[in-house]
């Protein structure tokens, strides 16, 4: 069907509601429709396939001669559920398209330095230990209300002080802290770093299953997608570059680098943080200042995996993770992972070793083969008595400069608040948010963007039928989230005198 947009009479194509991204959220915004018989909607995307962040490639050989799949994106079911407990959905997909995948046993990891290996393995105990005593501070702030810090304030306070030259533990509070959140320490907040480890791993269960099939993680999304859509669904417009959304109290219009465009009810834009933050999309009218704040302040981190595959395996055969401890680097090429391990991809030959944050952006700026030449150095520290042959494929992606994604998840930084993060989320009148980066509880997980497009679905339901749907607030509000036009810091004005330390006065004309 073809209408007349209002705006400037063009004719553009004419739905209910237009998902914007083929990722997990906005898969599940339009499961969430169809559940309910609304199938007037189409998903925009970018790419040429669903899945989004979940995304394999091709790497190396098998014995055939096939290629196998790697994941470059999210590779792990992370809090699976516990008997008569709440089930992470993910899980419950992956056990319901037989998913192949194996429990991460982060106890099977043995430490190494410049010299090879070295057993510090005892600092990760007592990393495990102050953590959690920060935890429990961040509990007692996020409850009373207290002023968030950085979990480098939160882990000091608790007795975990890593000396800048200490490098063994540099490189264990990595594997704790920075292979997680993607950031430093330094970089996050001990009130949301810790919830939102605590909603997953203590609310599910704390076990991490690494997903190898070798159809691709994105199987589980495709595959639900194909209980609602058909096989080569005309509402599923693949690689469609969404340009500019212009939206007004009656309806949004969407436009695409191809020319074509969508006029819809409701819109639900489900791109990454990076991609909100790069004005790759224009809105027009612009975003209303609460919304554009809230897109600046939160952040989006790089997550890079190094994919390595050789004739032989060299390093232990039995082992998962084996960690590494750079004498002048923290960071530098610290976390590898074997895929050789029993349970996985056993006779693959193949090892990744992770970067994050400017490591990764220092990987990406560089080429495969200068990054090659750093990594295998790397390996023939930790394994001097074995031979380190050339590898046989070499391969990473450069997440942050990917234009559908321009970086890997989102992060909390320190000092933000629930109301910031709800201005991020809130919808602007028939836009509607919804993906990873607007879950409060599960940010930067797979879930948290099956949880919020599943919401976004039933919200816009609810206001097409004109019932409260809003599960997320009271029935005085349903419909429109909740937004602050005005966001407060813990401090008010009458509050900076010399009694707060507040020795001058906080207002200087310039004349
Ligand atoms: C390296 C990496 C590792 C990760 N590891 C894990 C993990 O182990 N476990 C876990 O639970 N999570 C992990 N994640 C996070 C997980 O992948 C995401 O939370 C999830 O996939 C996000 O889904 P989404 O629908 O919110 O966003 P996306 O998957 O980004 O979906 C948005 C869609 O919008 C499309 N798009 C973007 N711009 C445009 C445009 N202009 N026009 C049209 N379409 C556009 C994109 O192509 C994309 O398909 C990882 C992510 C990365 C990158």
């Amino acid at each position: 069907a073809v209408s007349k947009a209002r705006d400037d009479g063009e004719m553009c194509k004419k739905t209910t509601v237009a998902i914007l991204g083929g990722g997990m959220a906005g898969v599940a915004a339009a499961q969430a429709l169809s559940n309910a018989s609304m199938h007037d909607f189409v998903i925009i995307e970018y790419q040429d396939q669903l899945g989004g962040r979940v995304h394999h490639t091709d790497f190396g050989k098998k014995p055939n001669g096939d290629p196998y799949t790697v994941e470059l994106g999210a590779n792990w079911i992370q809090g699976l559920g516990s008997p008569g407990g709440p089930e992470n959905p993910v899980w419950t997909f992956s056990k319901k398209w037989g998913l192949n995948n194996t429990y991460s046993n982060y106890s099977s990891i043995l430490t190494y330095n410049e010299t090879g290996y070295t057993d510090y393995s005892s600092i990760l105990d007592e990393y495990e230990d102050k953590y959690n005593t920060a935890a429990e501070q961040a509990g007692i702030i996020l409850k009373e209300n207290y002023q968030d810090m950085t979990v480098r304030s939160g882990l000091s306070l608790a007795g975990w002080k890593p000396k800048r030259d200490d490098m063994t533990a540099q490189a264990v509070e990595w594997w704790e802290w920075d292979w997680e959140d993607a950031y430093s320490p330094e970089q996050c907040s001990l009130v949301f770093g810790t919830a939102g480890s605590n909603l997953t791993f203590n609310q599910f269960s704390d076990e991490n299953n690494y997903v190898w099939d070798q159809r691709g993680y994105s199987r589980i999304i495709t595959s639900e997608a194909s209980t609602f859509l058909t096989k080569d669904d005309p509402r599923v417009h693949l690689n469609t570059r969404v340009t500019n959304i212009s939206y007004t109290d009656s309806g949004v219009t969407i436009h695409s680098s191809d020319g074509s465009c969508v006029s819809a009810a409701y819109a639900i834009v489900t791109f990454s943080l990076g991609v909100l933050q790069s004005d790759a999309v224009t809105f027009a009218p612009a975003l209303p200042d609460w919304k554009q704040t809230a897109i600046a302040k939160f952040s989006m981190g790089t997550y890079t995996k190094i994919f390595l595959q050789f004739n032989e395996t060299f390093w232990p055969h039995d082992t998962q993770y084996f960690l590494y401890a750079s004498p002048t680097t923290r960071g530098y090429y610290p976390v590898w992972q074997s895929l050789s391990a029993p349970g996985f991809i056993p006779e693959s030959n193949i090892i990744f070793v992770t970067v994050v944050a400017d490591q990764a952006y220092r990987v990406e700026r560089q080429s495969d083969e200068q990054t090659k030449t750093e990594v295998l150095a790397v390996l023939r520290e930790m394994f001097p008595n074995a031979t380190v042959p050339e590898p046989t494929a070499f391969m990473y992606p450069r997440w942050s400069t990917s234009p559908w994604a321009y970086g890997s998840y989102s992060n909390w930084p320190a000092a933000t608040t629930l109301e910031m993060h709800e201005n991020f989320r809130a919808n602007v009148g028939r836009v509607w948010f919804a993906g990873e980066a607007t879950s409060a509880q599960y940010f930067g997980f797979l879930h948290g963007a099956w949880f919020e497009g599943q919401n976004a679905g039933e919200q816009i339901l609810g206001l097409l039928r004109d019932e409260c749907a809003n599960i997320m607030s009271t029935a005085d509000d349903c419909g429109d989230l909740r937004h602050y036009e005005k966001l407060y810091g813990s401090s008010p004005l009458a509050d900076y005198t010399v009694f707060d330390g507040w020795e001058v006065s906080s207002f200087y004309s310039s004349s």
